[in-house]
């Protein structure tokens, strides 16, 4: 059995990994070896098998023996230890949530439903970086991949609503908190059915604009009851870092664009921080090379796969299966609003929903270690 490290395995991501590998019996193919940067010598969770002691997850020489390595630290942990890895001569799988390594050359983007060749081609020519993608762009590709596997897209604007998870488990925090402290600043004006609402309303504004440091430490600004248009760095040319990986990552987990010898499919839009806690939103816009009648483009998005799930274009429907609380803690994709656009038969409008931190995150990754034990 491979022996197999696992790096991150107790974070937000990681813990999400286990409960998935656990569930799919990921844990019976594999000879786990589990990695810390916090504990090592303590003692390793459940899964173990024979290494019952948890490394040290800056040991190279202890990282050296995985033949894969599997890690949701994050990236800072893939700065540092990766090159170092690689520099002692490690020739082993690996497998990284982080976005360090994303964009290399000898690295692939694994969303194994929507990129199984590009991912056989490069394990075929010795590929040994497999990463996963940008959560937005991964729930984006499980949901209306297929338009693009059918050569249909000229282009696609997004325009997404992302949940505090995004951030991580620090900002899945602030948000509920401030979702208390605002609560509880207007609780007896609400509990009267009598007071005025703009009354509530001045005073919740008042109470926003006068959260604490502490409060919003990690947004930098109220999320509760309001939204932020700017997620990750400021590239400095009016594009957000989040933005730029649409088109980026979009293209090369299809296989497709600079460093392919075609040209890349324009994917542009505004990302968006929501109050929502785990699930990614967007509306999407298509431009399509052609006018396909929409009950084929149904066709095509609903049999791409086994998660997406078509949810017809009516407001019952919608408020029923197209929402994140529907959607969190599944591994379904939802799409919907599926509908011509006033612009002209070829441009398609669509809403699609995801767990970032399923689908986002953890399920491509162990997918791509069960395709790695299989090959
Ligand atoms: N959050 C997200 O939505 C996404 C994250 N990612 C990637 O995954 C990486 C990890 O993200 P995430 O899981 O949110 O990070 P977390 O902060 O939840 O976990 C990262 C590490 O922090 C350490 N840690 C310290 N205190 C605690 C604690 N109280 N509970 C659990 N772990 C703790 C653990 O390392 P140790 O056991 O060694 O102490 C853990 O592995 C990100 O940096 C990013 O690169 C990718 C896609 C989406
Ligand atoms: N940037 C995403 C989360 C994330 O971790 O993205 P990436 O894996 O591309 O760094 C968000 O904030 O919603």
């Amino acid at each position: 059995m491979a022996l197999t490290g696992l790096v991150g395995w107790r974070g937000m991501v990681g813990s999400v990994l286990m409960d998935r590998m656990r569930a799919e019996g990921d844990f019976d193919h594999i000879e786990p070896v589990f990695f810390s940067t916090s504990n090592a010598g303590g003692a390793a969770p459940s899964m173990a098998k024979n290494e019952t002691k948890l490394q040290d997850a800056y040991d190279i020489e202890a990282l050296k023996r995985c033949e894969i390595i599997v890690t949701a630290q994050g990236g800072d942990y893939t700065t540092e230890v990766y090159p170092k890895l690689r520099a002692a001569g490690w020739k082993g799988h690996w497998i990284d949530a982080a976005s360090t390594l994303r964009m290399k050359d000898d690295a692939v983007i694994v969303l194994d439903p929507v990129n199984l060749p590009v991912i056989k081609n490069a394990l075929a020519s010795g590929g040994r970086n497999w990463i996963g993608g940008n959560c937005t762009v991964s729930c984006m590709l499980m949901g209306v991949g297929a338009l693009y596997k059918a050569g249909l897209v000229e282009w696609m604007s997004t325009q997404t609503y992302q949940a505090a998870s995004g951030g991580g488990a620090q900002h899945m925090r602030e948000l509920l908190t401030q979702f208390g402290t605002l609560n509880a600043s207007v609780k007896p004006l609400l509990d009267d059915p009598k007071s005025a609402i703009l009354e509530i309303d001045r005073l919740l504004v008042e109470k926003q604009r006068a959260l604490s440091a502490d409060e919003t430490q990690h947004f930098g600004v109220p999320l509760g009851g309001s939204l932020i248009p700017w997620i990750d760095k400021d590239l400095g040319n009016g594009v957000s870092k989040e933005e730029w990986k649409g088109m980026a990552e979009t293209n090369k987990i299809l296989g497709q664009g600079e460093g392919f010898g075609s040209a890349a499919i324009p994917v542009d839009g505004f990302c968006v921080r929501i109050g929502a806690m785990r699930c990614h939103s967007q509306a999407l816009t298509f431009k399509l090379k052609k006018d396909v009648p929409l009950a084929d483009l149904e066709q095509l998005i609903a049999n791409d796969n086994a998660w997406v799930k078509l949810v017809p274009n009516n407001r019952e429907a919608t408020l029923r299966d197209l929402t994140p609380v529907a959607t969190t803690g599944t591994l379904t994709i939802p799409v919907g609003r599926l509908r011509k656009m006033a612009m002209g038969p070829e441009y398609v409008g669509a809403f699609t929903i995801g767990d970032q931190l399923l689908w986002g995150a953890a399920e491509p990754l162990r997918r791509m270690l069960r395709i790695l034990l299989e090959a």
